[in-house]
């Protein structure tokens, strides 16, 4: 209910009961107090922190319905199926819901007292007069208990060119003022921060702000240097059929694995490639060499989409590896992931950082592979100027976007920066560049902490020259009209 509460919840009781979990993670229930007072919050936390539960246990204790609004549809569906086997009543309205759910949903919002707890949709079914409506409705009953927007750094990263909704998102404040607000991400710098304060409408001086650590140290991180004249496939395949002998050699934890019911021979992971060309050929290149891998990227038919992910969630034979573009991923939470590799440099450090925070999210050491090669950073650059290209030069939006195309440059510098770094622990970078209090733990979870000799030495032997890296580029060795993307 909105405006500011003092009432007891057991919040102990929901986290065992309905959750399912012991013991609240540190801060977790500062949080979800704050929130259950009716106070507007800012949540930034690591990736598989447990963020979600932040906003999904309030709803379940409080009265009224909690509005989630989450950028991606496998996000949204990936939640929904884990709510539903909690027995929590949930929705999603998005383009794969059925004309009948709709109506039922409708229904439910239209007698102003909804038994569903927790709804999610996407900013751009927010905008809808219909659903606005319909909030209006549930407000007026004061059943609308609060509105959580998941991964809002996308409002700074995406609101500024190719999702505006996001920048209509202030819409809640100014009409529902008492409803409280709280927002979740893992990566935002203080501008972005800033942005997302700002922009939905949110009173810094009152705001609560809860910013943890983005430390990971049960990642492993590493930079595996290559070059445009070699092929770092036989690279890639070498370690996995390590990891898979390694694995099958530890007869304890084969047993281990064979009296959980999973397959010993399932290491699971996701390679992350710029281009849908490389995504396709690279999976069946795994394929035809006896690993179970399968393309996921925004070009393939939604069926073959769902299938994968399906697959791949469940541990399914044949859906081992996912290699993905950046459709794949954000705020997915499957708790076995082994690795996540990215095939070449990605376009953001933000990107970087969420896409390896898909691994070890069962809290067991996993390894984050990052390919850089010099050539990448031209490639990454050229597609983030098409994507410019495409964005209108003129009119009232034409200057933060432009504004956004400079902070995605600068995005991409920092992460070539850490790239090429052979002075520092890739943890600290990190927490660097999210400008981190604390300094993170590195228990030898990195390259350079492992042997920073070594890791010059490679540096050394396995990038193109800067300079002739530089020349090839004047002569437009690297353009990337012929990708898509
Ligand atoms: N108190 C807890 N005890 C045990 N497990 C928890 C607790 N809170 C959350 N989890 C589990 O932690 C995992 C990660 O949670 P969640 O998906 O919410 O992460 P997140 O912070 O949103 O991460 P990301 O930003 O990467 O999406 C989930 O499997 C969740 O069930």
């Amino acid at each position: 209910m909105p405006g500011k509460r003092k009432r007891h919840y057991d919040v102990d009781f929901t986290l065992r009961r309905v959750f399912g979990k012991r013991n609240f993670r540190p801060l977790q229930r500062d949080v979800i107090a704050a929130t259950l007072e009716g106070e507007d919050v800012y949540l930034q936390a690591a990736t598989s922190f447990g963020k979600s539960l932040c906003y999904q246990l309030p709803a379940v204790v409080d009265f009224g319905i909690t509005i989630v609004i989450s950028p991606l549809l496998a996000l949204m569906n990936n939640q929904v199926t884990a709510l539903r086997k909690a027995n929590i009543r949930v929705e999603t309205i998005n383009s794969t819901t059925t004309a009948t759910a709709k109506a039922k949903i409708t229904e439910d919002l239209q007698c102003g007292h909804p038994l569903t707890r927790l709804l999610y949709v996407t900013p751009e079914y927010c905008q809808l007069d219909y659903f606005r409506k319909l909030l209006r409705i549930v407000y007026s009953q004061r059943e609308l208990a609060r509105i959580a927007v998941d991964e809002a750094h996308c409002i700074s990263e995406w609101g500024h060119d190719f999702r505006p909704s996001f920048q209509q998102l202030s819409y809640f404040k100014t009409e529902f003022p008492d409803v409280p607000i709280m927002c979740l991400t893992a990566t935002a710098t203080a501008r972005v921060r800033e942005d997302i304060i700002d922009t939905l409408g949110l009173d810094s001086s009152t705001l609560r702000f809860f910013k943890m650590t983005t430390s990971r140290p049960n990642l492993h991180y590493e930079v595996r240097f290559k070059n445009d004249e070699d092929d770092h496939y036989p690279n890639f395949l070498a370690w996995i059929r390590a990891t898979h002998a390694r694995r099958a050699s530890n007869a304890e934890r084969v047993s281990q694995l064979q009296s959980q019911n999973q397959r010993t021979d399932n290491v699971s992971g996701i390679i992350y490639t710029l281009f849908r060309k490389d995504c396709e050929l690279l999976a069946s290149r795994l394929r035809s060499d006896g690993i179970g891998a399968k393309p996921y990227h925004a070009g393939l038919p939604h069926t073959e989409r769902a299938d994968a992910l399906a697959g791949w969630v469940e541990n399914r034979p044949g859906y081992d590896v996912i290699v993905a573009t950046t459709a794949f991923g954000m705020g997915i939470d499957k708790e076995n992931v082994r690795f996540v590799v990215h095939w070449q440099i990605p376009k953001s450090f933000e990107g970087f950082y969420q896409e390896a925070g898909r691994a070890g999210r069962d809290g067991k050491a996993s390894i984050c592979i990052l390919y850089y090669g010099r050539e990448d950073v031209d490639r990454a650059t050229q597609l983030m100027s098409r994507d410019h290209a495409k964005q209108p030069t003129k009119g009232a939006g034409a200057a933060a976007q432009q504004q956004q195309f400079i902070h995605r440059g600068q995005s991409l510098e920092a992460l070539m920066n850490y790239c090429e770094a052979t002075n520092k622990c890739r943890h600290k970078l990190i927490a660097n560049y999210f400008g981190d209090e604390e300094v993170p733990p590195c228990d030898f979870a990195c390259d350079w902490c492992k042997d920073a000799e070594a890791l010059v030495k490679r540096k050394e032997e396995r990038l193109a020259p800067k300079e002739w890296v530089s020349t090839q580029r004047e002569l437009g060795r690297y353009a990337v009209d012929e990708y898509d993307c």
